[in-house]
């Protein structure tokens, strides 16, 4: 049996330069600080937005972990049903330190029920176990965490089981909260996907892995998308293989949750895969820039995409544009305005819109329009790697054709155009650290 996972729990960052992360988040992506971990070897901020966190995590700079003070006393922390207070670990706890030279989003955060269970048969299913169960105390309470290794990248998975614990985020963390109310022209209340990019032709391994320990289950993002070779875009200048699947199946599990309609939010996961044919493209370039396998992107689900973006822009965020083309092709501005929005203000932010059209229950003279609105933000490291998006699903649960093909010239646009002026600015940047 898979490990059931009951929600996703946080995501963590690391990253070399935390305040750095922790002002954009702050002042451009409007999360809030909440929850603080700083002891002598680990700097560990958590920030939310709804029910969306980071973790933000200091990597070493150099030299890696054997040179950090606490490096002896994590070593203890990380034995076997070891009770660990948190005031006396100096290394990171709920997350490995990760042996990367660049700046990543690498652990997607799992609540489960029993991480000792959970783990035993994650390794009995061959999985590698990088942290067993470790609890961590503090006066409001206990948590049991473990991490295990994804198949993808640098990708691990922290099992937390967060039932006996009353504080604010996790033992350890001091609550740092301001007490500043959400700003409501940024409605994010959930992680909405997490998108891999992955080397050719490992997709089948990577579904394989997520249904087999996670029971994950594929869903198709496109009617015509074949079994096999998921859904493929390769001509006009996009090579792209796209594959999703989500952890599961909120009417399947017939559990009494707590959000509004009963059912948590789900998070979906993509696998991107590039394909040959079209040359060398942004799956291509995070392979490279991140050098292997990752977290090319996360979703930020937001109830009112216009006046998110508009508050992020203004705060400094950066979005990808499609072509200009595309505002004037035909019958755009009339479906922009049929979904009763202003394809100004679209086009101003660079915002994308599909509509899927869906017959409603056994007539088919009855159909009811769905929307998905879309638009990306540029990398927000300094590599060309990770990047954040904000998507509004009104009705639609999927993915959209028309979107994923205009996304990705938005980016591919941006990359090819600006190829030679954004290496010189980026390499001025790095030269500045
Ligand atoms: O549509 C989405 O949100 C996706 O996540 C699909 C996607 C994945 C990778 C790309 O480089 C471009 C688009
Ligand atoms: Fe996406």
């Amino acid at each position: 049996m898979a490990t059931y996972l009951s929600r996703l729990h946080h995501i963590s960052l690391h990253v070399s330069n935390v305040d750095k992360l922790a002002l954009d988040l702050v002042s451009k992506f409007q999360f809030r600080v909440f929850a603080a971990r700083l002891t002598a070897g680990a700097r560990q901020l958590a920030f939310r937005k709804g029910a969306a966190v980071f973790v933000v995590n200091e990597r070493p700079s150099c030299g890696g972990e054997a040179l950090l003070p606490g490096h002896r006393n994590r070593r203890v922390a990380r034995s076997h049903g070891d009770d660990v207070g948190p005031g006396c670990v100096g290394g990171i706890l709920y997350d490995v330190r990760p042996h990367y030279s660049v700046d990543s989003a690498c652990n997607v955060c799992f609540e489960v029920e029993d991480v000792e269970r959970s783990s035993e048969s994650l390794r009995a299913r061959g999985c590698d176990l990088l942290v067993p169960p470790t609890r961590v105390r503090d006066d409001c309470g206990l948590v049991t965490y473990s991490v295990v290794k994804s198949v993808v990248g640098n990708v691990c998975h922290t099992l937390v089981d967060t039932s006996r614990y009353r504080g604010p985020f996790l033992p350890g963390f001091c609550d740092v909260g301001t007490g500043a109310e959400e700003d409501p022209r940024c409605p994010v209340t959930h992680f909405d996907h997490v998108t891999y990019a992955c080397p050719r032709r490992s997709t089948a391994e990577v579904m394989r892995w997520y249904e087999r320990n996670f029971g994950f289950q594929r869903f198709f993002i496109c009617r015509n998308e074949d079994v096999d070779e998921g859904y493929m875009l390769d001509r006009d200048g996009i090579g792209l293989r796209l594959t999703a699947m989500e952890y599961w199946k909120c009417s399947e599990t017939g559990i009494e949750l707590p959000f509004k309609d009963g059912k948590d939010p789900d998070c979906k996961f993509v696998i991107a895969e590039s394909l040959p044919e079209q040359g060398r493209n942004q799956v291509d370039t995070f392979l490279e820039q991140h050098r292997g396998p990752g977290i090319q992107h996360i979703g930020l689900f937001t109830q009112d995409i216009l006046s998110t973006a508009d508050a992020m822009a203004n705060a400094g965020v950066q979005f990808f544009s499609p072509p200009a083309a595309y505002y004037t092709e035909v019958g755009r501005q009339q479906e922009i305005e049929e979904a009763g929005l202003d394809p100004n203000a679209l086009m101003q932010h660079g915002i994308l819109l599909d509509t899927d059209l869906r017959v409603n229950g056994e007539d088919p003279t009855s159909c009811s329009k769905r929307y998905l609105l879309q638009v990306f933000t540029k990398p927000i490291f300094s590599e060309d790697t990770f990047f954040l998006e904000l998507i509004e699903r009104r009705g639609a649960t999927g993915f959209g054709e028309g979107n994923i093909r205009a996304l990705w010239r938005s980016v591919q646009s941006y990359m090819e155009k600006d190829s030679q002026e954004h290496s010189n600015i980026k390499s001025k940047q790095t030269g500045q650290h």
